[in-house]
């Protein structure tokens, strides 16, 4: 791909054009609102130029309710040999597009699966995608160059492409993204009016499950009305599982000793359950869970000290597959778990405590120790 345009410089829109740029490709910028655009431009994203002929790929990073229109329009002028959108939501899009009169065989419906609750370009990041999926949800009608161009788009952007059908990728992200956003609202909502001594002794565990509760509600308003039925099937299997948990924890109160035998059995079961469900997701995609291993390292609460911790760990050679990190209010160290492959362990653990960072159980116990004493 030599030439690409990027219509809306949010933070999905500069995510794409900061990867295609470092590859190279030739991006022009466009959005409604200037200083978006301008902001992309400043961040190395692309040209606010217009391009002076069809790019090979126009990019409609825009929220779902406008991909019909600005497709329509962007094809009228002539502007690329072959679309894509990035909407997180499929089957609307497609409708719209047969009812805005645009021409279905030079575009291919597309949804990266990595985001951001923070919206415009600032957000935007060049790795965004690196490992993700990139799904594509072709029609009858999509032409294979659409869809070889699309594939090259998701490969430069470092995603793994999922061929999928428009209707089946809605299903799949009511259930893997759509529902747990609306959850992660609503855990949220009960903190608005929360006494501030709660809020204050709140950990890492709440901050996990509240991060996408940030995201913009007049996106997600249109996410969830495109597809609204199958988040709210999705919603109806949480209500009955709460329903059992109601249940469980009620008679778990109570003194009758039979029922608080059961409900102890129900509450067992919800929760192994979601060890179940959470250790299909827990890793970075493409590397078995069972491959890896946490390293726990103490990390001062100083200016360089992650990035000094990651370049000791590449000196010696080991990848890190996947971090997690956790701060405690006024703690001078946060704990960092470098998550990495199991047989690189028991060196990486050595040699960072050779070169002086607290690691593994010293670690943890040091952690814990700083975080009651505060
Ligand atoms: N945020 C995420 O986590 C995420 C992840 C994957 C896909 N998406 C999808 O990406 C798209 C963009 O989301 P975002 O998070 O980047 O939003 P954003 O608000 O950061 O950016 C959207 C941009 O589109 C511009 N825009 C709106 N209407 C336009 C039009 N008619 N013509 C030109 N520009 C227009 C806006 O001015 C804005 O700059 C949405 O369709 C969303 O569903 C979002
Ligand atoms: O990581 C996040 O902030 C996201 O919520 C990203 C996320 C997701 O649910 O995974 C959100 C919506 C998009 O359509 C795709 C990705």
């Amino acid at each position: 791909m030599r030439s690409a345009a990027v219509i809306g410089t949010g933070a999905i829109g500069t995510s794409i054009a900061l990867a295609l740029a470092r590859h190279g490709v030739t991006v022009y910028l466009d959005d409604v609102n200037r200083t978006a655009a301008r902001t992309a431009e400043a961040m190395g994203a692309g040209s606010l130029a217009a391009p002076d002929g069809p790019v090979d790929l126009a990019v409609l990073a825009v929220p779902p309710a406008h991909i019909g229109t600005v497709l329509a329009r962007s094809q009228r002028a002539g502007l690329a040999r072959a679309y894509t959108d990035v909407a997180s939501v499929k089957a609307q899009p497609h409708d719209e597009i047969d009812r805005a009169g645009a021409d279905p065989a030079s575009y291919i419906g597309g949804h990266p699966m990595a985001g951001t609750e923070r919206s415009g370009p600032l957000a935007g990041r060049a790795d965004l995608f690196e490992g993700r999926p990139w799904v594509l949800t072709p029609s009858p009608c999509t032409g294979q160059e659409t869809l070889n161009r699309a594939l090259e788009l998701a490969s430069l952007c470092g995603g793994t492409p999922v061929v999928m059908d428009a209707a089946a990728h809605d299903r799949a992200v009511a259930l893997v993204s759509h529902a747990p956003h609306l959850v992660s609202s609503l855990l949220a909502a009960r903190l608005a009016g929360a006494g501030e001594e709660s809020i204050r002794i709140s950990g890492q565990g709440l901050r996990d499950v509240t991060r996408i509760a940030a995201g913009d509600p007049g996106l997600w308003n249109e996410i969830l009305d495109a597809n609204a039925t199958a988040v709210a099937d999705v919603l109806d299997a949480y209500a009955a599982d709460l329903g059992r948990a109601i249940g469980a924890l009620r008679a778990l109160g109570g003194a009758d000793a039979v029922r608080r035998r059961a409900a102890a059995s129900t509450l067992d079961g919800l929760l192994r359950t979601g060890n179940e469900g959470r250790a299909r997701v827990a890793h970075k995609s493409g590397t078995p869970l069972t491959d890896l291993t946490a390293v726990p390292v103490l990390v001062p609460d100083q200016p360089g000290a992650l990035a000094r911790l990651f370049t000791a760990v590449g000196e010696i050679g080991v990848n890190i597959e996947d971090v997690r990190i956790e701060h405690s209010m006024d703690c001078p160290r946060g704990l960092v778990e470098l998550l990495v492959q199991q047989r690189s362990a028991p060196a990486l653990s050595r040699l960072l405590d050779a070169g002086g960072w607290a690691v593994a159980e010293n670690a943890v116990a040091e952690h814990a120790v700083m975080a009651a004493v505060g």
